[in-house]
């Protein structure tokens, strides 16, 4: 179907499909460096992630240079319409000195900023607490030796100085969100010791005031990860408390919660009590296993709901997935893709009508309502989004990719 058949179909329903498009170009979504290189980053060393994290495969092409991921970025970025964000980690710094994490400067990311402002995109950080000899112990800001909590500590104040640097370098405010490995193999006594370690070494990171409109504080819980498996430090409930103690943002990972949870509820919860919100939207598999995120309910409902309870506005939707067994471009493409094809589902939605039948308790007509828009023709509305925006769509997409990964596949 044409898109203008498809705009009328929709206009039957009371939806605007030209309000949804002008809407969903709007909204950036910020994307994760770490699919790129399976999260290995620049620093000279070697060894994995730790941390309980782990890209799994051998797929040819991942990036090893800061150049390589850069260009995969930029191919990446032609293949996704609007304009979006590039997440970074203080390990992927592009420099040639080697500091340690406790003396990395704006300096060591000099390459990144001057490419994003060249590309017109807004940066995102994260403090790297993992992969280093100081984070072995699975233990970071609440370790109990005071020297390695304060290496961290350090740590976390450079970053966030880093991303106030690259927030007034873009003038756009960086997100940088902390998340830390810390836990328990297992069962600890005294967990309590260990989140008050916790709390004192963030209170430290955060004490220097940074400017909200240069940078911004997020805290990422998590469940469990491997080798944490009895008792992960910074909890939900622990960082829920802080965030809205201290008026960081909260950020929420898909995959940070046990499989009957379904995050997009959550949202509202903590909506009520927070200014902002980041997401980390990933697609847990059983665990954390951070797959490429499709176009299902899990996402479709996260992007209802952020459009139902009005939350774009305070939200900053990140992705937070790594695959090494498929092309890393096309996973960041697809991943991307289908984030915003979730949310111009959630904008094509006739909220109104849903809203007015949930009002009058006619739970039938919400349900009948829910189902038959099913059948409306979102992808001619997508297929027009992607043609304005300049970008292949169906399968001259599928032929770009191929093109790319084929390019990038003699990488040793
Ligand atoms: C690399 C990221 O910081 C990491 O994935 C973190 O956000 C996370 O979700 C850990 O499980
Ligand atoms: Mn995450």
């Amino acid at each position: 179907m044409g898109y203008e058949n498809a705009k009328a179909a929709f206009a039957e329903w009371g939806v605007d499909t030209e309000a949804a498009l002008a809407r969903l170009k709007t909204i950036p979504i910020s994307m994760h460096c770490w699919q790129g290189d399976d999260v290995v980053g620049f620093e000279q060393k070697t060894g994995s992630s730790g941390g309980g994290i782990q890209a799994t495969g051998n797929h040819p092409g991942r990036a090893r240079t800061p150049d390589e991921l850069r260009a995969d970025l930029e191919f990446a970025y032609a293949m996704i319409p609007g304009r979006h964000r590039l997440n970074l980690h203080a390990m992927y710094l592009d420099t040639e000195a080697t500091p340690d994490r406790d003396e990395i400067e704006i300096a060591h990311f000099a390459p990144w900023v001057d490419w994003a402002r060249a590309q017109g995109i807004g940066l995102d950080f994260n403090p790297t607490f993992f992969a280093h000899a100081k984070a072995d112990d699975n233990l970071t800001l609440s370790h109990p030796d005071p020297g390695i909590r304060d290496f961290w500590i350090e740590h976390g104040k450079r970053s966030r100085e880093i991303a106030a640097g690259m927030g007034a370098a873009l003038g756009s405010a960086c997100v940088n969100n902390i998340w830390v490995p810390d836990g328990y193999k297992d069962t600890p006594v005294d967990r309590m010791a260990a989140r008050a370690r916790l709390e004192a070494s963030l209170d430290a990171m955060l004490a220097p005031p940074q400017d909200r409109a240069r940078m911004l504080d997020a805290v990422e819980s998590k469940l469990f990860g491997i080798g944490v498996e009895a008792c992960t430090v910074g909890s939900h409930e622990f960082y829920m408390g802080y965030a809205i103690r201290k008026g960081t943002l909260l950020c929420l990972d898909m995959g940070h919660f046990h499989p009957t949870e379904n995050i997009a509820d959550k949202l509202s919860a903590v909506a009520l009590s927070l200014d902002e919100i980041l997401l980390h939207v990933s697609r847990p598999m059983r665990w954390d296993s951070d797959h490429v995120i499709l176009l299902d309910d899990d996402i479709l409902q996260m992007a209802q709901e952020l459009v139902s309870a009005d939350l774009l506005g305070r939200t900053r939707i990140g992705l937070d997935f790594f695959d090494a067994t498929i092309s890393r471009t096309a996973a960041w493409v697809i991943g991307t893709r289908n984030m915003q094809k979730a949310l111009l589902r959630a904008l094509l939605m006739p909220l109104d009508r849903l809203r007015a039948a949930e009002d009058a308790l006619d739970f039938t007509t919400r349900l009948v309502v829910t189902e038959e828009v099913k059948d409306l023709p979102f992808g001619a509305v997508w297929a027009e989004f992607a043609a304005r925006e300049d970008v292949p769509n169906g399968q001259k997409l599928i032929r770009e990719l191929d093109r790319y990964q084929a390019q990038v596949s003699g990488r040793g």
